[in-house]
């Protein structure tokens, strides 16, 4: 069954196209990570599917219902971003007692038990809480509130490396004991790839790769060699990255399907072939320089 389903959806601002003419389903019980550059229109996307925003075109459902106005999406959903907001005169623990009120399904025993690890203070008040802080209870009140749609909209912002990488495993640990559809918006895919299962990648509004991770990772290879010889094997192709290496020698990206008879005749050309890692491929895919930042400083 398809939890979310999006066909041509479009949200425009003035001119400029947040979401621009998207088409997708999310089948149920996944971990989807939305990946892109900023500005890619993942925040847009994710207020849209949570109903908190109309799009300008274009259909979206979700559990089957138009989101915006939905009682039946905004109660079986939580939006954990930065700028979550709780009722000011509560201290944590209060927070949490009302969060048990609420939502149907919450966990009192994981909500304290990640309270107790990462040593939150339960007489703090949410405000004065330090960035770091603030997302590390944001994110508890969003894994044990447990609701069938979780969304994750950069969740991470000022946590240190080790706290990310507690929350990440926290997720997945939990996720595996209670599946449900989890969406995880973020700028890097490095850090995350090992809890998705699917990854939407986004640029400029536009779906650039709607995937199982697995399958990202076989995605694109890297041909590295003397220029010419890469060149010639690779003429022809769609190239998602290419830069020079050394005085004559070059390393260019391109998608591994469009390389079968290339990968047969490298070795005679003395190039290398090399896998490409899943998140620097999403930056290359979404990238309008092929050559990255080397662009700038390549011009002449
Ligand atoms: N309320 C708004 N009014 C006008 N333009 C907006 C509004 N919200 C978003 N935009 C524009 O829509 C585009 C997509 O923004 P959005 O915040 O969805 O991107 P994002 O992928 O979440 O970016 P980031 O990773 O930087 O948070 C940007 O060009 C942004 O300036």
């Amino acid at each position: 069954m398809d939890v979310i389903s999006c066909k041509g959806l479009t949200k425009n601002f003035g001119r400029v196209k947040a979401v621009n003419d998207l088409s997708f389903t999310i089948e149920e019980n996944r971990i989807t990570g939305l990946i892109g550059p900023n500005g890619a229109g993942k925040t847009t996307l994710l207020k849209i599917i949570a109903g908190f925003m109309r799009a300008s075109s274009g259909q979206v459902t979700v559990f089957s219902e138009d989101p915006f106005n939905s009682l039946k999406v905004s109660s079986n959903l939580i939006f954990v971003d930065e700028h979550m907001k709780f009722p000011s005169s509560l201290s944590l623990a209060e927070i949490l007692l009302s969060a048990a009120a609420f939502y149907e399904n919450w966990d009192m025993e994981l909500a304290k038990g990640l309270f107790d690890y990462f040593s939150l203070d339960p007489g703090q008040q949410h405000r004065y809480l330090s960035k770091g802080m603030k997302s590390t209870f944001n994110m508890i009140i969003g894994l044990a509130a447990r609701c069938p749609l979780t969304i994750f909209d950069e969740p991470t912002a000022g946590m240190d490396a080790g706290v990310r990488k507690d929350f990440y495993r926290a997720l997945l640990r939990d996720y595996l004991r209670k599946p449900r559809n989890i969406i995880f918006s973020s700028h890097l895919l490095g850090e995350v790839e090992d809890i998705l299962e699917d990854i939407l990648l986004l640029q400029d509004g536009k779906k650039r790769l709607h995937l199982p991770i697995s399958d990202l990772k076989e995605f694109a290879v890297a041909l590295r060699g003397k220029k010419e010889a890469v060149l010639e094997l690779t003429a022809g192709q769609e190239i998602y990255y290419q830069k020079s290496v050394g005085k004559d020698h070059c390393y260019i990206v391109i998608r591994r399907d469009a390389a079968d008879g290339i990968l047969k005749k490298s070795s005679a050309s003395g190039v290398e072939i090399l896998p490409v890692k899943a998140d620097d491929l999403c930056v290359y895919l979404t990238n309008r320089n092929r050559g990255g930042i080397d662009d700038v400083f390549d011009r002449d």
